[in-house]
Parts: C-alpha cells; sequence; structure tokens
C-alpha cells in the first residue's frame, strides 16, 4: 500500500497481463457475521483483507467469538447467536456493512454496547434503521447527533406483534441488517411478528418475521446478496417484490462449514474499465480479470453492462473476465445506477473519454457514502478540464473539448477509496499528463494493493516514467537522502553503488582480485548479478542478505576498483535501466544523471566537505563496532574522491543540469524537504493543498 502524501502516476499507454482481485468487500463483511452469529466453525476462503474487513473482524472478536487467520484463510468460532461481551464498545472505523449489521444484531440480542467509527461515520444517516429496531423494542440512544452514530445500544424488551417496517431510499444496508439480524428473534424462540393471518398462533410459539420496506427501496442489488448469503448460512426469506420479505418461523443460522468469497466486482469495475480505455500492451494477451465472472452474486457485475455500452468488449467465464478496447472514443450513456451505486463512480471518469456529454441517474445516495462524493467527482471533473454538470440526484460529465483542455491535477480523495481508484484512470488522458492522487492510502478501505495491482498490468507511455537523480562523493549521505526522498514519494529506489559493491564482493568470492586483468571475468559476473533490494532496505545476493557485509570499508574500496573498469560499468547499465518502474525511480550513484539517466527530470549533486564526510563515516562505523580514525578516513575519502573522479569512464562529476546541494550544515529533514520542494517545482501539478 502507498501511504505516501500523494502519488503521482505518470501517463500511462496500455494494458495487460492478469490481475487478481482481493475479495468482496459486501460478501466478507456478511460472511463473517453470518459466522460468528451460527454455531460451530466456519472457515472463509478469500476473505477481504483491509481496513472495513479489520474493524469487523475486530469487533466480534470483542464480542467473545474465536477467530484464526492463515493467510487468506480465516475460521470463526461462532457463537450461536449468544454473541456478545456485554459492555463492548466498538471502533468500526467508516465501514458501513459492519455498522448497520452490527446495529441491528446488538440491539436484538442486548447488551450494553457502544458503537462508533471515524468522523465521517458519524455523518452517515442511520436512523431508519434505529427507528425500524425501536418499533420492536430495541434501545438505542444517540450518543452525537439524533439520526446518526455513534450509538448506546441497551437491553430490548422484543414485542414482534407486527410487521417491522423500514424504510429503504436511503441505504439498502439498512434491510439487509435487519434481515441477517432477525432470524436470532426466531432462534430465541420471541414472540414473532404476525404474518397477517387470521388466527394468530400462540403467544411465545416460533412465527414468521415480517420486515415490510417503506417506499422505494435503492440498491436493491446489495439485498440479493444478502438474501443469497443468508440461504448458505441455513435461512430462506421469502421476498415478495421489494416490499415484503418474511423470515420463516424457526429459522436458525446454520454454518456451511466453508466458504469462499468471490472478488469484489465493485474492484473489478477499474480493471473493466481500464481494458476499455487502455491500449493493449505489445506482446501481452490482452487483460484479465480472475477472481470474479460474468456469474457473480454481487449486483456490481452489471457494471459490465454499461461499460459494453460504452464500446468496452467483455468476455468472460466463472471466476474471470477478459476486457478490451471496442469502440473508441468510448461511447457516451446516459443509464440509470441505481443498480450500480459503487461502480457508477467508474463510469464517471470512463466519461472523459467518451464522444459526447454522459448522464449518470439515480444516485442521490452518493451524498451520504464516504463522502459527498456527487459534489467530490464533480469538483474533481472539473479539475481534469470535463465541464460538469452535478445534480440532486444525477451527475452530466462533458469531456475535455480537445486535447489541450485537459489539465494535469492533484486529484483530492476526501479519504474515500473510490474517488482514489477510480481517478487513477485519468492517467491514460490524450494529452500526456501526469495525474496526482492525494492521500492515496485511503484504498486501504476495501483495495490496499490497488496502485500496486494497476502498475502490475498497465505500461507508461515512452520514458513518461520520472526519475530523479542523487550523485556525489563517498560519505556524503546520498543513500540516506536517496531512500527518504524515494519513501516519500512512493518510488522505486536504486542504489547503484551497491550494485559496485555486489560486483566487488562477487569477484572476490570468485577469487578474483578486482582489477584489470580480470575486467571480463568480473563484468560476466556483475552482468548475472542474482542481486534483489527488499522493501526494508535490505540487500539480498542469490538469496543471502549482505547488506552489512558490503557496507564495510574493505568492500567500499573493492566498489571503487570494480567501478573503475569499464566492462563492468557496461554490464550493469541494463540492469540499471530495469529498475526504471512504475510509479517512479529515485537512483542514487556517481552516475546516474551523467550516464544512467542522462534525461532524468531532476539531478541532485550532493556534496560536503570532506571533514564533515569523514566524521560523518567515523560516527557510522563506532556506532557499528568497527575501529577506525578521523584521519584515515578523511585520507581514504579523498583518496577515493581523486580515483572516482579521475577514472577515465563516467568519470564523478555533476551532471551539467545538476543542481548542487551542500549539506554540510543541514539535517538530513533539511535535505529531504529541499529535494521535495525542487520536484514539485518540476511538477505541473502546483503547491500541495491542505485542508
Ligand atoms: O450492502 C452492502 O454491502 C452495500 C450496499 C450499498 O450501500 P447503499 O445500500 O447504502 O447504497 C453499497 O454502496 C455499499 O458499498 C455496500
Ligand atoms: C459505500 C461504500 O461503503 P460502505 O460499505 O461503508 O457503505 C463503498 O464501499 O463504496
Amino acid at each position: 500500500m502507498f501511504s505516501t502524501e500523494f502519488l503521482d502516476l505518470p501517463p500511462l499507454a496500455s494494458a495487460g497481463g492478469t490481475v487478481t482481485l482481493p475479495g468482496s468487500k459486501s460478501i466478507s463483511n456478511r460472511v463473517l457475521l453470518l459466522a460468528a452469529l451460527s454455531g460451530g466453525t466456519t472457515t472463509v476462503h478469500d476473505l477481504l483483507d483491509s481496513d472495513d474487513t479489520r474493524v469487523m473482524l475486530d469487533a466480534l472478536q470483542a464480542l467473545g467469538c474465536g477467530v484464526r487467520r492463515n493467510g487468506a484463510q480465516v475460521q470463526i468460532d461462532g457463537l450461536d447467536g449468544r454473541l456478545g461481551v456485554p459492555g463492548a464498545k466498538l471502533f468500526l472505523g467508516n465501514a458501513g456493512t459492519a455498522m448497520r449489521p452490527l446495529t441491528a444484531a446488538l440491539a436484538v440480542l442486548g447488551g450494553d454496547f457502544e458503537l462508533s467509527g471515524v468522523p465521517r461515520m458519524h455523518e452517515r444517516p442511520i436512523g431508519d434503521l434505529v427507528d425500524a429496531l425501536r418499533q420492536l423494542g430495541c434501545r438505542i440512544d444517540y450518543l452525537g447527533n439524533e439520526g446518526y452514530p455513534p450509538l448506546r445500544l441497551g437491553r430490548p424488551a422484543l414485542a414482534l406483534d407486527a410487521p417491522i417496517r423500514v424504510r429503504g431510499d436511503v441505504s439498502s444496508q439498512f434491510l439487509t441488517a435487519l434481515l441477517m439480524a432477525l432470524p436470532l428473534a426466531a432462534m430465541h424462540g420471541s414472540p414473532a411478528t404476525g404474518t397477517g393471518a387470521s388466527s394468530p398462533p400462540p403467544e411465545g410459539a416460533p412465527r414468521d418475521i415480517v420486515i415490510e420496506v417503506v417506499g422505494e427501496l435503492i440498491s436493491k442489488p446489495y439485498i440479493e446478496i444478502t438474501l443469497k448469503l443468508l440461504a448458505r448460512f441455513g435461512i430462506d426469506v421469502q421476498r415478495e417484490g421489494w416490499q415484503r420479505f418474511t423470515i420463516p418461523a424457526g429459522a436458525r443460522y446454520r454454518s456451511p462449514g466453508r466458504i469462499h468469497v468471490e472478488a469484489d466486482a465493485s474492484s473489478a469495475s477499474y480493471f473493466i474499465a481500464l481494458g476499455a480505455l487502455a491500449a493493449r500492451t505489445s506482446g501481452s494477451n490482452g487483460l484479465k480479470i480472475q477472481g470474479v465472472g460474468a456469474d457473480s452474486i454481487q449486483g456490481d457485475i452489471r457494471f459490465i453492462d454499461a461499460a459494453r455500452l460504452m464500446g468496452a468488449q467483455v468476455t468472460g467465464g466463472p471466476n474471470w473476465l477478459e476486457v478490451s478496447r471496442g469502440a473508441w472514443p468510448l461511447k457516451a450513456i446516459d443509464l440509470d445506477c441505481n443498480h450500480i451505486p459503487d461502480a457508477a463512480m467508474t463510469l464517471a471518469v470512463m466519461a472523459l473519454y467518451a464522444d459526447g456529454t454522459s448522464t449518470l441517474r439515480n444516485i442521490a445516495s452518493w451524498r451520504v457514502k464516504e463522502t459527498d462524493r456527487l459534489a467530490a467527482m464533480a469538483a474533481e471533473l472539473r479539475k481534469l478540464g470535463a465541464t460538469v454538470e452535478e445534480g440532486a440526484d444525477f451527475l452530466r460529465v462533458t469531456p475535455p473539448a480537445s486535447v489541450s483542455h485537459w489539465k494535469a491535477a492533484a486529484v483530492h480523495t476526501y479519504d474515500d477509496h473510490r474517488v482514489a481508484m477510480c481517478f487513477s484512470l485519468a492517467a491514460f488522458n490524450p494529452a500526456g499528463l501526469p495525474v496526482r492522487v492525494l492521500d492515496p492510502k485511503c484504498v486501504g478501505k476495501t483495495f490496499p494493493d490497488y496502485f500496486e495491482a494497476l502498475f502490475s498490468v498497465t505500461a507508461p507511455q515512452p520514458d513518461a516514467v520520472p526519475v530523479l537523480c542523487i550523485d556525489g562523493p563517498t560519505a556524503s549521505g546520498k543513500g540516506t537522502l536517496a531512500a527518504a526522498v524515494a519513501e516519500r514519494l512512493g518510488y522505486h529506489l536504486l542504489d547503484s553503488g551497491a550494485l559496485y559493491r555486489l560486483s566487488g564482493l562477487a569477484a572476490r568470492r570468485a577469487g578474483l582480485e578486482p582489477e584489470a586483468t580480470h575486467a571480463d571475468a568480473i563484468a560476466a559476473l556483475a552482468r548475472k548479478l542474482p542481486v534483489r533490494f527488499t522493501a526494508d532496505h535490505r540487500v539480498l545476493l542469490a538469496g543471502e542478505d549482505v547488506t552489512d557485509l558490503i557496507r564495510s570499508e574493505q568492500a567500499g574500496m573493492d566498489a571503487s576498483r570494480v567501478s573503475a573498469l569499464p566492462a563492468v560499468r557496461t554490464a550493469l547499465v541494463a540492469l540499471q535501466h530495469s529498475c526504471r518502474t512504475l510509479p517512479g525511480l529515485v537512483a542514487d550513484g556517481r552516475d546516474m544523471g551523467t550516464v544512467i539517466f542522462p534525461g532524468a527530470r531532476l539531478k541532485v549533486y550532493l556534496t560536503a566537505s570532506a571533514a564533515h564526510r569523514a566524521e560523518r563515516r567515523h560516527k557510522q562505523l563506532i556506532s557499528k563496532g568497527f575501529s577506525t580514525t578521523m584521519e584515515s578516513l578523511r585520507a581514504d575519502l579523498e583518496a577515493r574522491d581523486a580515483r572516482d573522479s579521475s577514472r577515465s569512464v563516467a568519470p564523478l562529476k555533476p551532471a551539467q543540469d545538476a543542481l548542487l546541494l551542500d549539506n554540510s550544515d543541514l539535517t538530513v529533514d533539511q535535505s529531504v524537504d529541499l529535494v521535495l520542494s525542487w520536484w514539485q517545482d518540476k511538477q505541473p501539478f502546483g503547491a500541495v493543498p491542505h485542508d
């Protein structure tokens, strides 16, 4: 996951390869709750691991449920309808699929519970559900604003003598919550709701429980997911249209033992759109999506139909889809999107690539989700150059009038995973502009590795992957600076010095003195260097962690000698070029800006006085337990500088267009901030807006 302040997406050109999607949020959280309410153990395969499922799992554990994780497999020990450690305070983040169903289940079971979430969750309505639950005797208090979480739940006095009426026009999750919770009342033999039949059963005997929806129900396909999963857990709800739902008398949760979570169809929408609007990467067989197919139980799979209307070519089988560009530009659409409220946001970004104005209708619920999505989408689409009309329940998008009307934008994401994910598709703009996504970690709600997945199946426009070079003499602190800058930008890091150190080590291990007579043999070793840089900054040589070994003074000396051999330098060029991958690269060394990446967008030449460098190196070595003197270190440094700058191939010197940074009197943070401000000056986005 990218936890940076922003993530800059270079202009993207094409798509190809296979992406395997994480599990469905809606299925995962329903299955977890149903497994917790059932007796026995349920093994859940391919459960989504994200913020929304984590809050649900934490809540279930706090309620006394056994949870065992084994990779993508989770075992839940259910509590057979006795869920509840009274007094539990549950934090449910911004997960509607946790807040609403847990409110209903715990209100029916009774106990002293407090349910809260992030500030936005406290602005998301829950009043219609609370009203329905109060009708049947549940005790619920608002701890903040009337109609919104946080909530306190008490002990109910259930009176199920009439159908339970619930409004369905704000969120379908209220009905889902009741459908999942009310079998609890049936299980415990509580007096149940009358069916309207002539003679009611005697008090206390199991009866059908009836829920009636008041007004128009929105997001209907989510109710189908609920009903299908309830059936897997032994509860067959009868449905009359979308108005009346009957939980039969004596219904009892029964764990299916094992259950598989299909991949998330809403998450698939970004990749279906990708296939529709990106050219095919040459040499690839197109874009394949694994984990969900057209037979999915998730309503958002109908996004395929909308994408087809816009021109996408979609084929598929059980558990997979293949998507490619059909009509281009895409065709504008006018569509009622009430059945696909989440995936419809992706259509709004696809509309940027359409041949006219597209209208997405019947999406008023967007206003009460992770953010006011109608306002957010309108504002961010406009930043890219689109003309947007935002209605109470519709969005009308007209693409930028011509290529030159596209604008490079820093997209605000409003802590809304879907805003971040769908706007990544703007990186395919025909103007070849980069797109900045602010706060990319918000994708953690449902798809923590979204950007990694995107990069794995997309190719940038030629030479579009940005490179930032940091060159300088030994002990100037370029490794520390480069690593910090790479981390702040979310870029890859190339420590080219390590490649020379590794070549020196490989030479020594092969019994070769690092000198000219062995140049060809060492070059052959360098060309096939089995190196791997890990995310936690370790360096592996053929799987062995040699991070500390290659940092010794001896290894430094060998590196300097090896790097003076032209054959070795040539052998390492291709390896270094291959590190320039999405989303960008920070390369540190001695010839990054002059030889390896001469076209780099920013080149920094870092230096410090020999006295400062000797002092830093001294501290570093002493802290690692090596004994040495400042004088000898300074003499070594100066000798090495002289050798590095006088060698015939790629001598150490600043590139003509490098910015010089003398960090003798700067802290690391000051140097990092300075380099980032230089980087920012090279971007087309303007200053990073702060809230
Ligand atoms: O039941 C569900 O799993 C969901 C229902 C939908 O909400 P609404 O019913 O509020 O539209 C959807 O937007 C949400 O992401 C998940
Ligand atoms: C609306 C969404 O989430 P929630 O389940 O929190 O309602 C969503 O994922 O788009």
